[in-house]
Order: structure tokens, then C-alpha cells, then sequence
């Protein structure tokens, strides 16, 4: 029996009030088992996953001195077709009335309803969250981080990119899935080794009562760790070889291997819900500081010799403001006698096209500011 781990893995919270009825639903980190590579032989006995011991701290009020524990899911996947046609039996069972166990007839919403869509809230407050997959190749960790996959990744950079709306998060999953590397393997056709991070960080903004407005930022990181393999039934070749030697654990038979994987990932599963966090909400941050801020930026990139001076800078930034308004080239020129005044004015619009734009917008922003280093976008990330 080969367990994967999915473990989801909540950082932040405001206050015991608030994450109460989160925590209700998430009962602890996510673990993902799969009977994908349990044994061939039929008279094994069984593991219950709902025996396993439950998140008992799950019901505690929030404690900010005590912290909060790692929240803990185990999900089980169906057998493949091909390990139905080789007779592949099931040597797990899942006590589906146990809120933190996931059968393999469990739907992607289920786990969404219960375990990610608190963490999401969780974000918007402010909170850093992080929900992570473990276990073994094979198990469905990716499946259940992404609804499934058509082709294998590789994720060798980071990037990161400014979005607006849900589709273009999906937009960039997809090219991060495009060039995550696998290698078809026996045991997993759609097996990878890497591991993939997926963070969104989300700045909103909001009114004090006096009408001040305020900038804060939540995180929510996706990460899908590679899953171990026994090398001898993989088929792996050459450099995925010496990875999956390292992976490999016990060379026992596929019994007892898969036994102790499943035996590993649990223990795992169950040193994770011990371990504690102390959350704090990410600092707020007033929009009029952030621009003093700016201008404190602005002020020492003018002293610095090797950056351009800001006239250029600002001069550049609206020719691509000057794009996104639809403008015409020749109304550039006032931007390069500015008034303080003009200045902010251009800041704040700048600003608030980062918010509001559409993509095309955002990308010729996002150009300029990267380009003619404005510090406007590491005032924001640096925050995060
Ligand atoms: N809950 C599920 N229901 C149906 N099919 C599933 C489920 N979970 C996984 N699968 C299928 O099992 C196969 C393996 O899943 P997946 O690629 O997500 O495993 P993994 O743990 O991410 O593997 P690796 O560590 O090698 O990347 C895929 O074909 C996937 O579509």
C-alpha cells in the first residue's frame, strides 16, 4: 500500500471567533492516501483511516498565546483501471464519518467546500495560509491540488504576475502545468518528481470610517510536492533513477514497502496536526503611507546615479499610461514637466490600473514599472 499525503496547512488567523467554525470544517492538515500501489494479494489485512486518531484540538477555540496546530485530511483515491485489471486489492478503508477522511468517492467541491474555502476567507482577512499535498507517487496529490492534469510539468523558475480575475490565475496554473516535467513512468503515467508552488497574494483594498483608505494583503501558497517511488517497479531511467533511488525508502517486497509508506505518511499526518502556529493578520497599510512611501523611493532614486532620473522614468510611464488610456503619443509631453501634484495624481492612477485593469492593461503597467524600476510594485510585494 502506497500512501501520498495531501496536507493543507493554515498559518494565519485573526482571532479564535473568527477561525472557530474554519477550523470546524478543515479538522487539521490534509493527508491523501491512495490505494493506487497497494498489494496484489487479497487477504491483507486492512488499515482504517478513520481508527487513525482524530484532530482533537479541531473544536478548540483559537488561543493566540496556546497557537493554533497544522490541520490535518487524509483523502483516498479509486483504483486506476489499470490496477482494476490487475486485480489490485484495496488493503485501506475510509470512515467517511469521519469529517477529516476523504473516500475515493469523494468529489474535488467536497474538499474545496470543507477545506479550502475557509483558508480562501482566511486570506481575504489577511492571513498567510499554506495548503501542501504529500504521499507517495501516484496517490493523487495533483489531482486533488488541481482537478486533475492533462500533461506532466516542471516548474524550474518563478515568476510572478499581476492578475485580476479567477480565469487569469487559471491562465497562469495552466502555463506553470506546461512546463512541469514528467517522465511516463510504469507505476504513474502522468508522474512527476517536482514539486510545485503555487502562491497568490492578494491586496484589497479598504475604507476606514474617516474615509482613509487602507492596502492589505493575504497569501494563500498551493504546493504539490513530488511523491517518492520504488524505482523498481517505475522503470526510471538514468538521472530519474538516482531521484528515485533517493526516494525509495525500504526495498521490501511491494507489500510491506507500500505498507510502511502508508504507515509513514500517516505518522507524518499525525506529527503535523502537532505542530503549532502562532498566526498574525499581515499589517495594514494606508494608502497615503504607501504613497509616502513611494515618494521616499521616488527621492532616492533621484539621488541614485545609476537609475535614470525620474522625469525619464515618469516620462516612460506615461507613454504606457498614455497606452492603457488610449491616449495619443503626442499628449506625452506634459509628462515631462509634471508638477508634484501630477505626480501623485499619475502614482495613484497607476496604482489603481494595477487593481482595476483588464490584462492587457496590467501587462503594459506591469512592463513599465518593471522596467524603469518605479517602486511602486516592491512598496506592494514587500509587504506581502
Ligand atoms: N480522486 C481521484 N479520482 C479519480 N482519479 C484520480 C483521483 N486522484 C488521482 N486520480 C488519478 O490518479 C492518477 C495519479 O494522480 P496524480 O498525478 O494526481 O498523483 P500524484 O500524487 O500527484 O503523483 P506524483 O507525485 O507522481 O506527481 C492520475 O491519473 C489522476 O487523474
Amino acid at each position: 500500500m502506497t500512501p501520498r499525503l495531501i496536507a493543507i496547512h493554515r498559518t494565519d488567523l485573526e482571532s479564535g471567533t473568527a477561525m472557530e467554525p474554519a477550523q470546524r470544517r478543515l479538522g487539521g492538515g490534509m493527508v491523501s492516501l491512495s490505494p493506487s500501489q497497494t498489494p496484489r494479494s487479497s487477504d491483507k489485512p486492512m488499515l482504517d483511516l478513520g481508527s487513525a486518531d482524530s484532530n482533537s484540538n479541531s473544536h478548540n477555540k483559537y488561543d493566540k498565546d496556546k497557537g493554533v496546530n497544522v490541520q490535518v485530511l487524509v483523502r483516498c483515491r479509486p483504483l486506476s483501471e489499470d490496477e482494476m485489471r490487475l486485480h489490485t486489492s484495496v488493503v485501506i478503508s475510509c470512515n467517511e464519518d469521519r469529517r477529516e477522511v476523504f473516500g475515493p468517492n469523494s468529489q474535488q467541491k467536497e474538499l474545496y467546500d470543507q477545506a479550502v474555502s475557509p483558508i480562501v476567507y482566511e486570506v481575504l482577512k489577511g492571513y498567510n495560509c499554506t495548503i501542501f499535498a504529500y504521499g507517495q507517487t501516484g496517490i493523487g496529490k495533483t489531482y486533488t491540488m488541481e482537478g486533475g492534469r492533462e500533461g506532466g510539468v516542471f516548474v524550474r523558475g518563478l515568476e510572478e504576475e499581476i492578475v485580476c480575475t479567477a480565469n487569469e490565475i487559471y491562465k497562469i496554473l495552466e502555463k506553470g502545468s506546461a512546463k512541469r516535467h514528467t517522465a511516463e513512468t510504469l507505476l504513474n503515467k502522468q508522474n512527476s518528481h517536482s514539486h510545485s508552488i503555487f502562491s497568490i497574494t492578494i491586496h484589497i483594498k479598504e475604507c476606514t470610517p474617516e474615509g482613509e483608505e487602507i492596502i492589505k494583503c493575504g497569501k494563500l501558497n498551493l504546493v504539490d510536492l513530488a511523491g517518492s517511488e520504488n524505482i523498481s517497479r517505475s522503470g526510471a531511467r538514468e538521472g530519474r533513477a538516482r531521484e528515485a533511488y533517493a526516494h525509495r525508502g525500504l526495498c521490501l517486497d511491494n507489500y510491506i514497502h507500500c505498507l510502511e509508506e502508508t504507515l509513514s505518511t500517516l505518522d507524518y499526518a499525525h506529527r503535523a496536526k502537532n505542530i503549532k502556529n502562532k498566526p498574525e493578520i499581515n499589517q495594514k497599510m494606508m494608502k497615503s503611507a504607501m504613497i509616502k512611501d513611494l515618494y521616499s523611493e521616488i527621492d532616492r532614486l533621484k539621488q541614485d546615479n545609476g537609475i535614470p532620473l525620474f522625469s525619464g522614468i515618469l516620462k516612460q510611464v506615461g507613454y504606457f499610461f498614455s497606452l492603457v488610456n488610449d491616449q495619443k503619443l503626442c499628449e506625452l509631453e506634459k509628462f515631462e514637466e509634471c508638477t508634484a501634484y501630477e505626480e501623485k495624481q499619475l502614482l495613484e492612477k497607476v496604482a489603481e490600473m494595477l487593481a482595476s485593469s483588464n490584462a492587457r492593461k496590467k501587462q503594459l503597467v506591469t512592463f513599465a514599472f518593471n522596467v524603469l524600476s518605479l517602486p511602486i510594485m516592491l512598496s506592494m510585494s514587500t509587504r506581502t
